[in-house]
């Protein structure tokens, strides 16, 4: 028996979202995975009613990603700079085709002298939603770098991915597809779904939320249900020498910037 309160009425998904643009879209199917479904009719969900599944937020600073979190959690909007010093998160409890799910949503600081606090934070990431403004080129040219740095901590196979371009209000609509032209060619790199944005409007806030919302879930039932099949006994212990490469590379990076 769950002792939280109901999910908040607003927090309601019983469709899948539409992605914001088919040539840059994790998928473009017009609902839920079919298996998904099913399982959630037959309650054969597992642990996914129970889990909570982190997701973190990165981008150069200033870009608008403290914002971004702001607009969809607490509908409020701030026009002046403050620094995120370290990370910062929400919490944010949703239904989805009947079961509860609830997403961790980690805001990290963009700015240098505080990234090395923040990546500490990256590991047991779900989705990573990369951020930029699309007024900006140089910050979208930058998120190669901060995608990188965020798998260094995650499992690129397990990890589902969202490049969002913020401030989509400043941008003169000339001039947004111009850069949108750029963003959905990155994206397509990264494997990642493009979304633009506007949190001063609040254009396109929530419905990016319910698709993050609605992909990890979908993404977690498809594990579950593999997981419960339990056919690949081979895959429990998965030891590569790439692991340990990139265990080497985290501690190495580790003692320079924190030195
Ligand atoms: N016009 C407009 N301004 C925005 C938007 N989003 C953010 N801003 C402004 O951009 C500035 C930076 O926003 P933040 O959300 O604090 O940026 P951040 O990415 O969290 O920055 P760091 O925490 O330093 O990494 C603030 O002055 C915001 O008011 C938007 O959608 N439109
Ligand atoms: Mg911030």
């Amino acid at each position: 028996m769950s002792m939280l309160a109901p999910v908040r009425r607003d927090r309601i998904i019983a469709e899948l979202p539409q992605c914001f643009h088919k040539e840059a879209a994790l998928h473009s199917r017009a609902s839920f995975h079919p298996q998904v479904t099913g399982a959630c009719q037959e309650q054969r969900t597992g642990t996914v009613g129970f889990k909570i599944s982190k997701i973190i937020v990165v981008g150069d600073l200033s870009v608008g990603k403290t914002c971004l979190i702001n607009r969809f959690c607490k509908d409020t909007f701030d026009k002046n700079y403050k620094a995120t010093i370290g990370v910062d998160f929400e919490m944010e409890r949703f239904e989805v085709l009947g079961v509860p799910f609830s997403l961790q949503l980690w805001d990290t600081a963009g700015q240098e002298r505080f990234k090395c606090i923040a990546s500490t934070y990256y590991r047991g990431a779900q989705a990573i939603v990369i951020v930029f403004d699309v007024n900006d080129v140089a910050s979208l040219a930058h998120t190669r770098q901060w995608l990188a740095d965020a798998l260094k901590e995650n499992d690129p196979s397990n990890v589902i991915l969202f490049l969002v371009g913020s401030k989509k209000d400043l941008s003169p609509p000339a001039q947004y597809s111009l850069i949108e032209r750029d963003a959905i060619k990155v994206a397509k790199e990264m494997h990642a779904e493009y979304w633009a944005v506007s949190s001063l409007t609040g254009e396109n806030v929530r419905e990016f939320f319910f698709r993050v919302a609605s992909l990890t879930f979908e993404s977690s039932v498809l594990a579950e249900l593999e997981k419960s099949s339990a056919r690949k006994i081979g895959d429990v212990v998965r030891i590569r020498s790439a692991d340990g490469d990139l265990y080497l590379t985290a501690q190495r990076r580790k003692s320079k910037c924190c030195r």
